[in-house]
């Protein structure tokens, strides 16, 4: 972030700060109540700010069509108002209350803190359903969380949402992909059902844009439909906007004296300083990325062991959070520490919005973010680590204050906190790939992609891009309809287009055992354990073959496979067990999938002579390519210049190879050093991502090494064999 300090000045983490020593109770506290306390539960409910808006809320949802909520984090929106509603006799007649949340961990934790308040089973009346996961009983569940995504496709065989009589957009504020689409779904259904109400929950800066957007009076509107006459008095079609005042308790931020350019030791060093404190509470410390998470467990860990000797009261235990872990991993993090220990959740930015970590009295912030960002020009998405913006800085803040009073520390400066971090993101739909949207929208019978309604619409070029990706892919036929079977089919499954694109074409190859692999370890974040690079290499280059990434990753899949998924065994290759155990989750809900979409399931490699091997490799390799052939590119004979001290230099360039000539050719690639054929210069690759460093250059993960002759025969449409161009060679 400019205005931090460059590369070389790390100055001390310094806060100037004095802790208060009446801050709650032990470090790792025991919940304040527990399953039996049901009458504490309730006193608890009843002293939540929302609580006194309960009468006026209920008669705003049965009076509007849409009711737009804003109100302080923690004041009791997303676990109060479904149950309100629940109380109110929304869910009378078999009719359902869902309440999105734009990440699955959300969704998880508080059905099972409503479930905890409502006294019953996780999964009876209260229940969630994230992607690959449903816990909820049909018939009895009657408040079900989700993730935008999940209700997202739910639409495709409910499109009409019948079973739910409310549908509450949880962070609407957000605008994550899902959301924004869900929001401009929802306006549809409504003119088809004007008794569904939507319940908004937003922060205040995006508040009247969503009442304005939901405004519909003006609208003429449609005979409701047949099979929908509606009940009593229509509601007003314009939004009631109602603000929840007060908050449950404070929060203290704190600031750096002086920049920092290293918020990993930053962070390391704010949370020894708070453990040196020996005061009690947990500590909650926000960072942009798995690989970051394990970096600073593992650190503090080292912190840990130091400390020991200096007769602290309680123990440093860290625990990293993040999207890859498997949910049962991300479940145990919630877990009160026990007596002696103080809790360090590393996260990412997933535990951000609506979740509660009870013990939670510090919250350590680096102020970044992964981001996604995405050039249409030359159709390549990258993660970056951006600075948040104060409104996500706030969401990550208030999960200090969530049961006690609490503190914030940010890792900038007030000045720099002030003057460079925006007052909102950036809308997700704005900076995304958007094939996967419209290949939904597609599905969900949204024909005219142009006219659909968003808050505010997706850059054109963009919207462009996808439809041309849908069709090289088959997914779209001539008149930008959804195809038959192959478009249809990649909707159906729950994944990036091109990913499913490869696992159709699996299907036709007879290897979909080793593309589900592929696929699945695709899905999470890292195969492999943090460490030095050397170490990390070294780790590799025993399941490293000249085909390339994807190809590894069947070797280091067989090898868990062959040492019965051993733990002991990962740790010793530097595999990261838990991200194996979540690819194992996601392959056999896959597997699923297919087996419902009746599509042939086979393995290439299985029982495989020596002599037949290559063959059989090469036909699980172009089914791999029958997803990502778009990110098709060629070697060049140029070097590239030094790009960091980190980094080798000499690494060899390479060029987009669809439309040659134009703005995508212009775009630079290197193959990044983590792929296992960074040093190979294979002349002819496929890339599952490619990551944009800070010298402009793009960096290509997740490699596959091809032979130039199967794009022609793969994708003719979009590949031809021409004389070569000599711009190329330059
Ligand atoms: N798992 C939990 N354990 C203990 N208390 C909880 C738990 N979940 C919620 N609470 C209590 O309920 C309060 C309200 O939480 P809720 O998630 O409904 O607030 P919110 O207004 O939706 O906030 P946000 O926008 O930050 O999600 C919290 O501040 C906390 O006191």
């Amino acid at each position: 972030m400019a205005g931090f300090l460059r590369p070389g000045e790390r100055a001390p983490v310094a806060f100037g700060l004095s802790f208060d020593s009446d801050r709650g109770e032990a470090g790792g506290a025991a919940p304040v109540y527990n399953k039996n306390e049901r009458l504490a539960l309730a006193e608890q409910r009843r002293r939540l700010p929302i609580y006194a808006h309960r009468t006026e809320l209920l008669y705003l949802v049965e009076t509007h069509a849409t009711t737009v909520v804003v109100g302080e984090t923690g004041s009791g929106k997303t676990t109060q108002l479904p149950q309100y509603l629940h109380e109110a006799g929304w869910t009378q007649g078999g009719k359902l209350v869902a309440c999105t949340q734009p990440r699955r961990v959300a969704a998880m934790t508080v059905a099972a803190r409503v479930a905890e308040e409502m006294g019953c089973r996780l999964g009876q009346e209260v229940g969630y359903a994230i992607r690959f996961e449903d816990v909820s009983t049909p018939g009895v569940t009657k408040i079900r969380f989700c993730t935008d995504g999940v209700l997202l496709r739910e639409m495709m065989s409910d499109p009409l949402l019948l079973k739910y009589s409310v549908v509450m957009v949880d962070e609407a504020h957000e605008r994550s992909l899902a959301t924004d689409m869900l929001l401009g779904l929802l306006k549809k259904v409504q003119r088809r059902r004007p008794d569904l109400r939507v319940v908004i929950s937003s922060a205040t800066i995006e508040a009247e844009k969503m009442a304005r957007f939901f405004d519909t009076s003006n609208v003429r509107r449609p005979r409701a439909h047949a099979e929908l006459p509606a009940e009593g008095a229509a509601p007003s079609r314009s939004p009631a906007l109602m603000s929840v005042e007060g908050r449950t308790h404070s929060v203290q931020v704190h600031y750096l004296e002086a920049p920092t350019n290293d918020y990993l030791t930053a962070a390391v060093e704010a949370a020894v300083a708070i453990h040196r404190e020996d005061l009690p509470g947990d500590i909650l410390i926000f960072l942009t990325g798995q690989d970051e998470c394990e970096t600073v467990v593992r650190l503090l860990e080292d912190e840990g062991r130091r400390l020991q000797r200096s007769k602290l009261k309680w123990r440093l235990k860290p625990v990293a959070l993040y999207a890859g872990l498997p949910a049962a991993h991300q479940l145990g993090v919630f877990e009160p520490a026990p007596r002696g220990v103080r809790k360090v959740v590393v996260a990412t930015n997933i535990a951000e919005t609506s979740v509660t970590l009870e013990g939670i009295v510090y919250v350590v912030d680096s102020c970044f973010a992964k981001q996604r960002c995405y050039n249409p020009l030359t159709g390549l998405e990258s993660l970056l680590i951006a600075p948040i913006s104060k409104a996500s800085a706030a969401q990550r803040a208030g999960r200090a204050g969530r049961v006690r009073p609490g503190h914030c520390f940010r890792l900038c400066t007030e000045e720099d906190y002030e003057s460079k971090l925006p007052a909102t993101t950036v809308p997700e739909m704005q900076r995304s790939d958007l094939s996967g949207a419209v290949l939904q929208l597609k599905s969900l019978g949204v024909d005219n992609i142009m006219t659909f309604e968003w808050l505010a619409p997706p850059p054109a070029e963009t919207m462009i891009r996808a439809l041309e990706t849908l069709h090289a892919l088959g997914a779209l036929d001539l008149d930008a309809r959804l195809s038959r079977p192959v478009g249809t089919q990649v909707a159906d499954l729950p994944l990036d287009p091109p990913l499913a694109r490869m696992l159709l074409a699996s299907s036709e190859l007879g290897c979909t055992a080793e593309v589900l692999t592929v696929v699945a370890m695709l899905s999470v974040q890292s195969v492999w354990a943090p460490g030095g690079k050397r170490e990390v290499d070294e780790a590799k280059a025993r399941f490293s073959v000249a085909e390339g990434d994807l190809i590894s990753y069947l070797n280091v899949w067989k090898a868990w496979g062959e040492s019965g998924r051993s733990k002991k065994w990962a740790v010793a290759h530097r595999v990261m067990h838990r991200s194996m155990l979540r690819a194992a989750d996601i392959r056999e809900q896959l597997q699923a999938h297919l087996r419902r979409l009746g599509l042939r399931q086979g393995s290439a490699l299985e029982g495989v002579s020596l002599l037949d091997h290559a063959e059989a490799l090469t036909t699980v390799r172009k089914a791999l390519a029958a997803g990502m052939f778009i990110n098709a590119a060629k070697l060049t004979e140029e070097l590239a210049v030094k790009l960091s001290d980190q980094q080798d230099m000499g690494a060899s360039v390479y060029r987009l190879v669809r439309s040659a000539g134009g703005d995508a050719a212009a775009a630079k690639l290197r193959i990044h050093h983590s792929s296992v054929l960074f040093r190979c210069r294979p002349q002819w690759v496929l890339f599952y991502a490619a990551e944009q460093n800070d010298s402009g250059w793009y960096e290509m993960r997740d490699v596959l090494a091809i032979e130039s002759a199967w794009l022609t025969e793969l994708a003719p449409h979009m590949y031809r064999l021409v004389p070569l161009n000599p711009q190329l060679r330059r």
